[in-house]
């Protein structure tokens, strides 16, 4: 029978099964970043040791201090030290701060060449999907899986659906993968990959570099989903060859000969099938306070004597918590402040085409930029973007992950708008009563330039 990618991936990883469905997976790479201790806990309370530390890799990112104004609480800075003490404790590789490979772990896991394609990955944290850019099937996992996979290296999964969403033709002049994305997820809505697993194909996926790939996959938990994924090619095994641990020499073009096997056949049956032009996506931004509100940056926010009875329901609440009026343009709304950043878009890609923005102007609201990894930090700065950001009077910040999630006391006051390259706009996510639009990096650069939600196009 015809094979999807993630009919592959999966047949590749299961041990064992169980009359109700679920089958026990083999885990490639386990990562753990410094909000995973719970797992650990877990695994201590259980008395078990980890199956696996050489499968086992850990990233500092949640707590880490960004810069200077950063607010550590006691508690925050504690909890950022256990993931050392686990490391030390179990023997596993983590890549804290002053390490060459400090950072987000969606941005460092790849960095690394941990993240190879046919391998499964998991990790502690919802947007594990990003690694399914690599044509690895990756995904999020609780607190008592955690523990599960580093006391085991195994892990028990019921088989999802599979959607496919293909993608065709050429994105316009100020449209990126962040706009794509997020106008899939306006389209297929919050809850429209739920129980499912996406691949993203079609001629526009195929040309997006390894980084615009990431940010789609990334996102793909916020339509609900599983995990993402793309099936691995000539650019993503460029990207890989020579990483520290992806295979050496021979071995490498063995491996490849292998991923090059990693796609859906011609003739495979999806239970769900997407297809979006690309030239349809304008630069997009988001309105309310789930990522599925995302609007073309000309559009307005909805009008609420237009919709039926559920849909005022929903967005009443979002108009308020926003400080929104129904029917507003959104273009020309004042915003308090702009964060670029996030394992959505903090990678070198992401800073190049901000800083192309950024060197136009002067910000006109505070703008925060932080790098996802010190490795990006270290090729932006080598390209001379920290200090066009510096010169356009952004600040620029440590890896980690910083405003995206507040957790690291970088956050945004109650009642300010801020424009956000992350990937959630929940009610608090940057802080409490923050009011977060998510966007591009070029969307947020040009808005950080004006202080208003901005059509990039007039900038290019
Ligand atoms: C703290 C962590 C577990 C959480 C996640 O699961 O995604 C965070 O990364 C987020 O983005 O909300
Ligand atoms: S950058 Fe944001 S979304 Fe990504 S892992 Fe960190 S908190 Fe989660």
């Amino acid at each position: 029978m015809a094979k999807t990618l993630y009919d592959k991936l999966w047949a590749a990883h299961v041990i064992d099964n169980r009359s109700d469905g679920s089958d026990l997976l083999f885990v490639d790479r386990h990562y753990v970043h410094d909000a995973c201790f719970q797992g650990f806990d877990f695994l201590h309370e259980a008395n078990l040791q980890i199956r696996r530390p050489d499968l086992t890799f850990g990233m500092e990112d949640h707590y880490i201090a960004t810069r200077p104004a950063s607010v550590q609480s006691e508690r925050v800075l504690q909890l950022g030290g256990i993931l050392k003490q686990n490391a030390e404790r179990h023997g596993f590789t983590s890549y804290g701060a002053g390490t060459d490979y400090q950072g987000i772990v969606h941005v460092v896991g790849p960095e690394l060449g941990l993240s190879l394609p046919g391998s499964l990955v998991v990790c502690g944290d919802s947007h594990t999907a990003t690694h399914g850019a690599f044509g690895c099937l990756a995904f999020g996992v609780g607190a008592s899986e955690i523990a599960h996979v580093l006391g085991t290296q195994a892990i028990w999964q019921k088989k999802s659906k599979s959607m496919r969403i293909r993608v065709d033709g050429s994105l316009t002049d100020g449209v990126v993968a962040k706009d794509l994305i997020l106008h899939v997820i306006g389209l297929i809505g919050a809850r429209g990959g739920t129980g499912h697993v996406i691949e993203y194909a079609g001629s526009t996926i195929e040309g997006l570099s390894v980084e615009a790939r990431m940010t789609i996959c990334n996102m793909s938990i916020e339509a609900g989903a599983k995990a993402g994924m793309i099936a691995p090619d000539q650019r993503i095994f460029d990207y890989l060859r020579s990483r520290r641990y992806a295979p050496e020499g021979d071995l490498f073009d063995q491996a490849v000969v292998q991923w090059m096997a990693l796609r859906s056949d011609e003739i495979a049956v999806f239970n769900r099938e997407v297809e979006i032009r690309a030239k349809e996506v304008e630069p997009t931004i988001t309105w309310g306070t789930s990522p599925e509100t995302s609007l073309g940056v000309s559009g307005y926010v909805p009008k609420l004597e237009e919709l039926d009875a559920d849909l005022r329901a929903k967005y009443l609440p979002m108009m308020e918590y926003m400080g929104l009026d129904s029917g507003m343009r959104l273009q020309d709304l004042k915003v308090d402040q702009v964060f670029i950043g996030s394992c959505t878009n903090s990678r070198i890609e992401d800073l190049r085409i901000a800083a192309s923005i950024a060197r136009k102007g002067k910000a006109r609201v505070p703008t925060l930029v932080v790098p996802g990894s010190v490795q990006v930090q270290q090729q932006a700065q080598a390209e001379g973007l920290d200090q066009i950001f510096i010169e356009a009077g952004f600040e620029w910040a440590k890896p980690g992950c910083s405003m995206c999630v507040a957790m690291n006391g970088d956050s945004v006051a109650g009642g300010k708008r801020c424009v956000s390259t992350s990937n959630r706009n929940f009610m608090g996510r940057q802080g409490k009563g923050s009011r977060t639009h998510l966007a591009s990096p070029l969307t947020a650069a040009a808005t950080a330039l004006t202080g208003r939600i901005t059509d990039v196009r007039q900038w290019l």
